[in-house]
């Protein structure tokens, strides 16, 4: 079985409010899959249906080959899961608070619990209301790992964590990866993803609007253009010209944004001496907000397999 995690048709809606509407997605095994969107797009609603914490309005989810609602028991035993909103009981210490998690997964191995918190920096005899929003998180991430589980559904992982935290749990990702583990984690950080990631899904106000692999989507981005001329141009020259939009010529300088080829652009230029030129690729993040804010087209018109719905 190829696929881990399938979604399809799924739309969940609180009373009168949008969760999720519509959404088919797919997660092959082995995969890390980075699950992008801004706050309230839709991110831990679709977390919680994949584990049956709440239930769909319409739609199927499928986890493992099972149904999260009639085979609760066996997935949460093959899953590793960190809620966003990870809470354990305070007055434990936070040794004794995953030893009691491990043996509900059947037993984890002390020396198990205890590499993961060293790596993390995690102090194991501190009682859990006594530490900080980020050492907390840190006591999920352990629980989520400890059991090798076969896939790991990660709610915003990183919130809270700092930098060098950050690094090395993104090496545990590569880790589990390496070792054959699935991984889906969500965030509303491209770049916390983009160095694990294989492939990406961006959600906006509860809908896919892409799923691709993180080259490829950088591929789509825009590519920012500053041309001098030597003596000044005519706007009407340039713009209706194939991907060319946000076009301004001030004077001798011409800057617009261009959407795939820039061929056309180029020999139009080609036509009037260029003292100047610089082209740069849209950032990953800016591309992102486009895709967040809607700027940025959705990708309806081409195939399943690079953008989205079951890729
Ligand atoms: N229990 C609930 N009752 C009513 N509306 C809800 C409930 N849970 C979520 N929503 C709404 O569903 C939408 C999606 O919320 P969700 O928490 O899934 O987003 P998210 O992408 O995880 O956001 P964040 O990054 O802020 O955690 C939001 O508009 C939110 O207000």
């Amino acid at each position: 079985m190829n696929t881990v995690i399938e979604l399809t048709e799924l739309t969940k809606t609180y009373g009168s409010r949008r969760g999720l509407t519509g959404l088919s997605l797919r997660v092959n095994r082995g995969e890390v899959f980075g699950y992008l969107g801004p706050n309230g797009a839709g991110k831990s609603t679709t977390i919680r249906l994949m584990l049956d914490l709440i239930r769909p309005t319409s739609g199927t989810v499928r986890v493992l080959g099972c149904d999260p609602r009639a085979d609760a028991v066996e997935l949460h035993r093959r899953i590793g899961y960190l809620a966003g909103d990870f809470v354990v009981d305070g007055r434990q210490k936070a040794g004794e608070c995953l030893t009691f998690l491990g043996n509900l997964r059947g037993g984890v191995p002390t020396a198990r619990i205890t590499e993961l918190a060293d790596r993390l920096e995690l102090d194991l005899s501190a009682r859990i209301k006594s530490l900080s929003k980020g050492n907390r998180q840190k006591v999920g991430l352990v629980q989520a790992f400890m059991h090798h589980p076969e896939l790991l559904i990660l709610d915003e992982p990183t919130s809270g964590l700092d930098p060098l935290v950050q690094q090395t749990f993104l090496e545990m990702v590569a880790e589990a990866k390496a070792a054959g583990q699935t991984v889906f984690m969500s965030s509303h950080i491209m770049s916390e993803v983009e160095a694990v990631a294989d492939r990406v899904a961006i959600i906006r106000e509860g809908r896919l609007v892409a799923t691709d692999t993180v080259a490829a989507l950088r591929a789509r981005s825009f590519l920012q253009v500053r041309i001098d001329f030597a003596a000044p141009v005519a706007a009407e020259h340039f713009h209706a010209l194939p991907g060319v939009t946000d076009l301004s010529v001030d004077g001798k300088t011409l800057t617009c944004a261009v959407d795939g080829s820039p061929d056309a652009l180029i020999k139009a230029t080609a036509r009037h001496t260029v003292t100047g030129l610089r082209a740069d690729t849209q950032d990953l993040e800016e591309l992102f907000h486009a895709y967040y804010t809607g700027e940025h087209p959705t990708d309806d018109s081409t195939d399943g397999a690079s953008t989205g719905r079951a890729a």
